[in-house]
């Protein structure tokens, strides 16, 4: 046979696969029926197992795990199929949520408002909170739970906090946060960040034993705090951290702040751009209670928690796949206390009103622990 040949049968071969495929897929709707009449569950482990066990017994040895895997995608793709036609009927499913979400495509992102954002004047936080607003009234508190204490009892309409660091990583416990408040994301912004080192305007390099920052900033420049050989503090944040120096009068004290805290604070740089990675960026969000999605919302954030098993992850992304839906992050953390249960954060690439996050949403129970939407949004740059 030349190639030509191969090919035409390849694709006769192909046209049935397809048909036989959506025929199967079609039959989804019949079982989704079914098992809503009869209460069963999506998902049953006992006859997945039987089939694909019956796929290896059907294929040659040497083409078994081909066809177990050919077997379990179609399996997937027919649970996805059916959890989608029953979210349908159901006023709580995640989907459902996004619409009731969606606010009405005429509203404007606010331009003004009280926003409660961590440390006080200087901080990179207040940066972020005047470049996602024109004109915002900021209330200062010096921890991130208080932030989300002021917003939902209505001191203020928003809350602003960092997220994740391009050095660092995320901040787990905003993520911790938004999960057990309820709250959403609404907005997020990037923001360069770059840390100095401060001191009293008296003071040399040599003079320095001991430097305080926040604990992401000190952990962002941590080779040149090594080089240094001095000592290190944690406080609140840097902008804290600046004040707290200029209070002190210490000529052995320096901190990691922002230039806008030096001018502040009436203190010097000593030296500029301390952080390891000359492309330092911080991502700072905009949380609400509940989920409110503004329009021109394109990033997606979740939060998964999943088994510690093989393919657990996997069946997550080829979901991802299958919807066309670009991933942007992807972050996993063990969640303390259990038996190795792993929470993932993922960042999506996704309209909030595109049918395949609708898809996405409706079949995520079925490969998760749990999961929960934390927010559709703009990002800003
Ligand atoms: C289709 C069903 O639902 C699910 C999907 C299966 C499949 O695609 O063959 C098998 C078992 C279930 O987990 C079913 O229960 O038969």
């Amino acid at each position: 046979m030349d190639l030509s040949d191969i090919r035409k049968r390849l694709d006769e071969i192909d046209t049935e696969i397809i048909r036989l495929a959506c025929e199967r897929l079609d039959l989804a709707e019949d079982v989704a029926r079914a098992k809503a009449q009869s209460g069963k569950p999506i998902f049953d482990p006992g006859r997945e197992r039987e089939k694909l066990a019956c796929a290896a017994q059907i294929a040659t040895t040497s083409r078994a795990p081909q066809a177990i895997a050919l077997m379990s995608l179609l399996m997937s793709m027919n649970r996805a199929e059916q959890a989608h036609i029953l979210a349908h009927h159901d006023s709580h499913a995640t989907s459902q949520l996004l619409k009731r979400s969606l606010l009405p495509a005429d509203t404007v992102f606010p331009q003004t408002g009280t926003i409660a954002c961590p440390g006080t004047e200087g901080s990179f936080s207040q940066q972020a909170a005047c470049k996602l607003f024109r004109a915002p009234s900021l209330v200062y508190f010096d921890n991130f739970q208080a932030i989300f204490q002021a917003v939902s009892e209505g001191l203020a309409d928003f809350g602003i906090l960092p997220i994740e660091n391009s050095t660092a990583g995320s901040v787990r416990e905003v993520y911790d946060l938004l999960d057990t408040w309820g709250f959403s994301i609404v907005r997020s912004l990037r923001l360069k960040v770059s840390h100095h080192l401060l001191a009293l305007p008296t003071a040399k390099i040599s003079d320095i034993r001991e430097i305080i920052s926040h604990e992401q900033a000190l952990a962002q420049s941590a080779a040149f705090i090594q080089k240094l050989g001095v000592r290190t503090r944690v406080v609140a944040n840097t902008a804290l951290a600046a004040e707290e120096l200029a209070r002190s009068g210490r000529t052995d004290l320096g901190a990691l702040a922002s230039r806008t805290c030096a001018d502040l604070y009436g203190l010097q740089i000593l030296q500029e751009n301390v952080q390891d990675s000359q492309s330092n960026y911080t991502r700072f969000v905009v949380i609400a209670p509940g989920t409110q999605i503004y329009p021109g919302s394109t990033r997606t954030s979740l939060l998964l928690r999943l088994q510690h098993e093989p393919g657990s992850l996997y069946r997550v992304l080829e979901r991802f796949f299958a919807l066309d839906i670009n991933l942007v992050k992807l972050e996993s953390r063990p969640i303390p206390g259990t038996d190795f249960t792993f929470n993932f954060y993922f960042d999506l690439d996704c309209p909030a009103s595109s049918p395949a996050l609708e898809r996405l949403l409706d079949s995520l129970s079925d490969v998760s622990v749990s999961y929960r939407l934390l927010g559709c949004y703009q990002e800003m740059v």
